[in-house]
């Protein structure tokens, strides 16, 4: 997929967007705080809003040019898109819904398997459900299986994970890549969670005031804003549960074993680490109370705001830790040298 960009479009003087961009990918993401214009850049992509004045290409197709007086309302651009909110029809079955805009596709163009797509989605025991009876997570699901069989060449999906929990949107987030990869449907995934974007997206557009700012990945757009953010980085760090042990859940990670406060039963799970919580040493400290203390590797630091970035490598895994200028200073820290991480094992939180 490859959308083009050159548009104004003012609401009135109380906000302008300008913006011109070229971007090329199958997953691509658009980041960015409340109010930056990351809606109605959508918008203006699907022909919801029409620009003041500009060109929108897709795929070298014109969907708009106020030059040339073109402007291909909605229905023409078979471009889908899916909100935060499922907006489902609440008196048609899932079935129903599903195939309102399959249905209303020319018979040529469809190219998606319903069955395949609607065990894709884990929606096989629902389709006669009365779509008011399904959790939040479903109606998400059949929202988006609605959008992916109406076979659009284009998915938007703005903010569509916001109002799920993180063990639903983990689940989401694994059918939407599957299914964009199956069926062969790009998207723009609208987000202003970086934890998303990441996890969705391999390249993102980032906006700030009604302007595209840049085009970077999802990696370095956290390592860049580790230093200013709340949070820190979060590694995300896949992992397979070994064993409970002593109140504690002992998991695989890479070549390592780690204790984990907050574990279940599950035999998979994500976690996330803030390269806040991770304290380096530079010699073997002993007794420490913190359960992991993991030998690594400094592959690469980098600064962010007024803190240091460092890189780690542990086994195979990487891990980004934050550490104050002053103390990178200290420490002497830089590539190739060998450091200690000590982390709680109340410092993970599990994502599912
Ligand atoms: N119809 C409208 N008339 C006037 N101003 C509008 C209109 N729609 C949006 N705005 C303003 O335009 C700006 C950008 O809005 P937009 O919804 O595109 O931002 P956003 O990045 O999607 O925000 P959020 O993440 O909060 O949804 C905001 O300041 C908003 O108040």
């Amino acid at each position: 997929m490859e959308l083009h960009m050159e548009v104004s479009k003012s609401y009135g003087g109380a906000f302008d967007l300008k913006t011109g961009f070229r971007v090329a990918g199958e997953q691509i993401g658009v980041f960015g705080a409340s109010g930056s214009g990351k809606s109605t850049l959508v918008s203006l992509i699907a022909g919801l809003l029409a620009p003041d004045e500009g060109e929108i290409l897709l795929d070298g197709d014109c969907l708009f040019s106020s030059e040339r007086g073109i402007n291909l309302p909605p229905q023409e651009r078979r471009i889908a898109i899916v909100f935060q909110d499922s907006c489902l029809f609440p008196h048609l079955t899932v079935e129903a819904n599903l195939l309102y805009g399959y249905r209303r596709c020319p018979a040529r163009q469809r190219r998606i398997d319903v069955k395949s797509l609607v065990s894709v989605l884990k929606l096989d025991g629902f389709l006669d459900r009365c779509v008011n009876r399904l959790s939040g997570g479903e109606k998400q699901r059949v929202a988006l299986g609605r959008a992916i069989l109406s076979n659009p060449r284009l998915l938007l999906m703005d903010e569509s994970l916001s109002a799920l929990d993180d063990g639903l949107k983990l689940q989401i987030i694994h059918y939407l890549k599957r299914a964009s990869e199956k069926f062969g449907i790009p998207y723009i995934f609208i987000s202003h969670s970086l934890l998303e974007i990441r996890l969705l997206t391999d390249q993102v557009l980032a906006m700030g005031g009604g302007r595209v700012l840049g085009q970077t990945t999802p990696e370095q757009l956290a390592r860049d804003r580790m230093g200013q953010s709340q949070v820190g980085y979060i590694n995300l760090l896949q992992v397979e549960k070994l064993r409970k042990m002593g109140g504690l859940y002992v998991y695989r990670w890479g070549m390592e074993e780690i204790f984990v406060s907050a574990g279940n039963d599950e035999p998979m799970a994500v976690l996330e680490l803030s390269s806040r919580d991770i304290i380096l040493f530079t010699r073997h400290p002993e007794a420490v109370s913190a359960r992991n203390l993991l030998k690594c590797t400094v592959m690469d630091t980098f600064p962010s705001g007024n803190k240091v970035g460092v890189e780690l490598r542990c086994g195979h895994e990487t891990l980004i830790a934050e550490v104050v200028v002053q103390a990178a200073d200290d420490l002497a820290i830089q590539a190739r040298n060998e450091v200690y991480a000590v982390i709680k094992a109340s410092s993970f939180r599990r994502l599912s």
